[in-house]
């Protein structure tokens, strides 16, 4: 390994217990050190059986939280919530583990309950230089903090806990630099969909993805979230920012987070978390920040997507390896080539998600919904990314510009992301959403999904069509 290392390759090797011996590059098989993992009710429960079957306790129990998300209703009258028996035997098991093993859990009625990968940093628990192991796939969202968060199965749940250790294959690594600003308008959201959309859904496979440049540095630590979040849709394992002064002073205002002290000291040790000057990576690729528009997709692909001022694609104009594909998400949408975006009229829209359903992204939405309504004939619904958030919101009144627009303001939980709880869209249904996947019944069988920032969404609820957000407001 040469001196010169990327930010990856040091958390890593901060992280190796013992090497397999295959060299230190990319490739080798090491024994990784995982300082904390989170454990929602869904992917959790064969892992935990898995543990009692073999006798086994939790290593270290007090580097585990768990929370419900995926399968809880977000019905704000929990009575009126439907909860199959398989989801409430899920969030009872949940809480169960939590008693028997001594970890932590926050239920379906506790304050803090909210998306998994929104409460983990809303506490102060992702820190730079960690390793964070989780059973979802958006566990990378933790990169935005100089954390190297990564998914994994329920087998190597039940090891990580059992062992805090995993057995781990060292990433290759790729680097996006993105220059210049983003325009007023365009967010985070657009930028990474732009990415997905320029190197595709399988881009970054197999890497840990940097992201670096003028443009990340710009951006608050909620909207470096929501880029590490989705750079899974371009197939990266690990997405990583290198940590500033932003990620300090967010987690200084946490519950969780070290004491004052440690923080002061840590400021200063967390220096070391870039990647050196000269340092190499196995793939490079820049792009400019001004040129990125407002995006929207299309298909049922997160890479098929485009500027909302395009025009549905033509299949016959593109090269014959995306042709098939582009005519199954057509029919699937439902969509005619070449009709312009802006006139594909939508019969839901919803902010939600791990990727955008922080205060931030509230604040941005409701810039835009504040003294305008729904269309006619749109269902929106609300469900902010945790309940924390949520009261935060209430507190400066967001809620009630979202409730006079004529959203419903919801409870918290995965929602209608993935139609795994009682929120989802009836066939046919078309939804503006400012989720992460679109693929064919994510929101529900036949339910048709367009990907977009949480402010395109309200735009789109306004104005009952997939719309420019820039036509309705200057700036935000
Ligand atoms: C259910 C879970 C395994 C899944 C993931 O890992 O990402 C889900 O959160 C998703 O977003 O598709
Ligand atoms: S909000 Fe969506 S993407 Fe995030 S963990 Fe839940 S289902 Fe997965």
């Amino acid at each position: 390994m040469s001196a010169s290392r990327t930010l990856y390759d040091k958390i890593v090797d901060e992280h190796r217990i013992l090497s397999f011996g295959d060299g230190g590059g990319a490739g080798e098989r090491l024994l990784l050190y995982i300082d904390r993992t989170v454990l929602n009710e869904y992917t959790s429960p064969q892992a935990f059986s898995g543990l009692r079957d073999a006798g086994r306790k939790p290593w270290r129990p007090e580097a585990s939280l768990g929370v419900v998300d995926h399968v809880n209703s977000t019905n704000p009258d929990r009575e009126a919530g439907k909860l199959d028996d398989g989801a409430r035997r899920q969030i009872e098991y949940l809480s169960e583990n939590g008693r028997d093993f001594g970890i932590e859990i926050f239920d379906l009625l506790d304050p803090r309950q909210g998306i998994e990968h929104v409460v983990m940093p809303e506490l102060g628990l992702v820190l730079p230089g960690m390793v964070i192991a989780a059973g979802d796939s958006h566990s990378t969202t933790y990169g935005a903090f100089g954390v190297v968060g990564f998914g994994i199965g329920t087998s190597d749940i039940e090891h990580l806990l059992a062992t805090q250790t995993l057995i781990y294959r060292r990433l290759k690594t790729m680097r996006i630099t993105v220059d210049g600003r983003l325009a007023p308008g365009v967010t985070a959201k657009d930028l990474i969909m732009e990415v997905i959309r320029r190197i595709g859904a399988d881009g970054a496979g197999g890497h840990a993805l940097e992201f670096a440049g003028e443009a990340i540095d710009a951006l608050g630590v909620e909207a470096r979230m929501t880029i590490c979040n989705m750079a899974v849709e371009c197939g990266a394992r690990v997405a990583l920012m290198a940590p500033d002064d932003k990620v300090v002073d967010y987690i200084e205002g946490c519950s969780r987070a070290p004491s004052a002290d440690l923080l002061a000291r840590a400021r200063a040790d967390w220096q070391v978390l870039r990647s050196d000057p000269d340092a190499r990576f196995d793939k490079e690729i820049s792009l400019a920040a001004g040129d990125i528009p407002p995006m929207v997709s299309w298909g049922t692909s997160p890479d098929q997507s485009l500027a909302i001022t395009d025009r549905v694609p033509d299949p016959e104009t593109l090269p014959a390896d995306r042709r098939a594909d582009a005519v199954r998400a057509l029919t699937y949408m439902g969509l005619t080539p070449n009709m312009a975006l802006q006139d594909i009229a939508i019969d839901r829209a919803f902010i939600g998600s791990c990727t955008n359903a922080r205060l931030s992204d509230l604040r941005d939405a409701a810039s835009i919904l504040k003294g305008r309504k729904v269309a006619p004939g749109v269902r929106a619904m609300i469900s902010p990314g945790s309940s924390g958030v949520r009261s935060a919101a209430e507190a400066e009144g967001l809620d009630r510009i979202f409730i006079e627009a004529g959203f419903e303001w919801r409870r918290s939980g995965c929602s209608l992301c993935l139609a795994m709880n009682d929120d989802s869209l009836a066939p046919g249904e078309r939804c503006a959403s400012s989720t992460n996947r679109n693929f064919e019944g994510r929101q529900g069988v036949g339910g048709r999904t367009h990907l977009m920032s949480p402010a395109m969404v309200a735009a789109a609820a306004v104005s009952g069509r997939l719309a420019d957000v820039r036509a309705l407001a200057a700036a935000f």
